[in-house]
């Protein structure tokens, strides 16, 4: 009988799973998108029932598509949107809606903590202080949930990051991997260990927190009433360490970029754990005893500004669409945007820079803007590896999500990085990582060697602007972004 590997890849809108062959082909999805709640400005919550459902529904309709029976499944890894925070009790009902990674209610509470702490944080987590992590959304919840902290206190309440209340609801183990944890705040990324100062920074009571496992260990077996079947839940990661797996990003140096509603860029160092002051230090993994670091930038708005045009603007009617707009110019004919919609992440960090287009005349039209809109994404990714540089050779770039389907933008981002930028065949390379931690665990997949093997480019891009070109085109945006800073307190909103 054959067997397969299913993953589930619950991401920030959507959940999907998906079941792998042994050679890595998809044999069926799964995919359902979940409402997303802002409750007031700058709030963000999913509902984790409404997660879990999306989530549950994705693996009927996946096992269904692909014809394969629960008892032909040998692993499920789990990948997720990482920092977003659940409270939940013993039987796995939710205590609040989920606090999800964009929200930004705890934006001053974190400036204050900051202001003490900031560099603490940073020596023993490898974040920027910053609301977008779990600690200070958990602080808000055991401090505004009526009644949340005594019962946390006596063992009633446990916390966890997606992947963990999934788990939990499958299995019934309370657990999440390393690469989750270093997305807390609380984790102390070199002892390996929730950090007792942290813990009292953020007034978080011990009894709450999962235990930390490696990404790719049994964890416990499903449930039988769910699927019919106990199958070995063994594999977890955040989605943007599982992308990396996914693309065989084993060695020092590699580095991979994923294109979705934002841009995530991971390089591996090994095991080193290196600090920049413009980048996150992250756990990459742990596998067979010993964890991989990664550095990171997290640019928030990339794919976002094209659904702009699509759903803000109303410029074009697809995604797609961009491309043959951007190819109708030769140039940019000087015209930047710059999509700080939501402030700037990587390497930036400035939370009051916002929007802006600059260097528009009267012969402006729309292919300007879907240029200028897919060479920001391009100039974005840059800045990021600009600052990786300083720390870690990059020989190539390997490139996944959504965006990346524009080979306008892939070129260009190899012209501007001059660096080669490398498509791989399996484009789901998130859910591939999480399938493929699940299945070293069970012995599906035998070495990281057998993973590498399976890797395959679909398309190489070569770098082929010249210098004076590349210089003058990246010094424009450097300007552009300049003018952008700080736009927020300018104009006091
Ligand atoms: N051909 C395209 N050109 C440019 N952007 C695209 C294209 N196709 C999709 N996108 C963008 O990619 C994003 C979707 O990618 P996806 O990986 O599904 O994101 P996420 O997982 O964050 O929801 C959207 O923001 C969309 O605007
Ligand atoms: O759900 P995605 O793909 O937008 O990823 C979200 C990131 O994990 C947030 O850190």
């Amino acid at each position: 009988m054959e067997r397969y590997v299913l993953s589930l890849d619950e991401g920030t809108t959507s959940a999907r799973a998906i079941i792998f062959d042994r050679e890595s082909n998809v044999i069926g999805i799964g995919q359902y998108e979940f409402p997303q709640h802002y409750p007031k400005p700058g709030w963000v919550e999913h509902n984790p029932e409404e997660i879990w459902d999306a989530q549950f529904r994705a693996i009927k309709t996946a096992l269904e598509r692909a014809k394969v029976e629960p008892g032909q499944i040998a692993a499920i890894g789990v990948t997720n949107q990482r920092e977003t925070t659940i409270v939940f009790d013993r039987d796995g009902k939710p205590l609040y809606n989920a606090i999800v990674w964009q929200c930004r209610r705890t934006a001053e509470m974190v400036e204050e903590i900051k202001r003490e702490y900031g560099d603490v944080i940073k020596e023993k987590t490898g974040l920027v202080p910053d609301a977008y992590f779990s600690a200070s959304k958990l602080k808000w919840l055991l401090d505004n949930v009526p009644g949340l902290r005594e019962r946390a206190e006596k063992g009633e309440v446990l916390f966890g990051t997606v992947d963990t209340f999934l788990i939990y609801r499958l299995t019934g183990e309370h657990v999440t991997d390393y690469s989750n944890a270093s997305r807390t705040m609380l984790f102390n990324i070199k002892r390996l260990d929730w950090d007792d100062e942290l813990l009292e920074i953020f007034g978080i009571p011990e009894e709450v927190l999962p235990e930390v496992r490696e990404s790719s260990e049994v964890y416990g077996y499903t449930k039988r009433e769910l699927l019919g079947a106990e199958i070995p839940v063994s594999g977890d990661a955040g989605d943007q360490q599982a992308a990396l797996f996914g693309q065989a990003g084993f060695e020092t140096g590699m580095v991979k970029a994923t294109y979705g509603t934002g841009s995530f860029i991971l390089a591996n160092t090994g095991k080193t754990v290196r600090y920049s002051n413009n980048l996150l230090t992250t756990i990459a993994w742990g596998l067979n005893g010993k964890v991989s670091y990664a550095l990171e930038g997290s640019v928030f708005i990339t794919g976002a500004a094209v659904q702009w045009l699509r759903d803000g603007i109303k410029i074009i009617k697809h995604a797609s669409e961009t491309e043959e707009l951007a190819r109708k110019l030769e140039s940019n004919e000087g015209v930047y945007f710059v999509p700080a919609f939501v402030g700037l992440g990587a390497p930036y960090w400035d939370q009051f820079a916002r929007g802006l287009i600059i260097g528009i005349t009267r012969g402006t039209g729309r292919e300007h803007l879907a240029r200028a809109t897919l060479e920001a994404i391009a100039y974005l990714t840059r800045d990021v590896i600009e600052e990786m540089e300083k720390l870690v050779g990059i020989k190539e770039l390997r490139v996944d999500g959504g965006a990346t389907a524009n080979d306008f933008l892939m070129q260009f981002q190899a012209d501007i990085l001059n660096r080669r930028v490398v498509r791989p065949v399996v484009k789901e390379t998130t859910a591939l990582g999480a399938a493929y931690l699940a299945g070293l665990a069970v012995d599906y997949w035998e070495s990281l060697e057998e993973i590498e093997s399976l890797w395959k480019a679909e398309k190489v891009f070569e770098p082929g602007m010249d210098e004076e070109t590349r210089r003058k085109l990246y010094h424009g945006w450097k300007e552009a972004v300049k003018r952008a800073m700080g736009w927020a307190k300018v104009v006091g909103v």
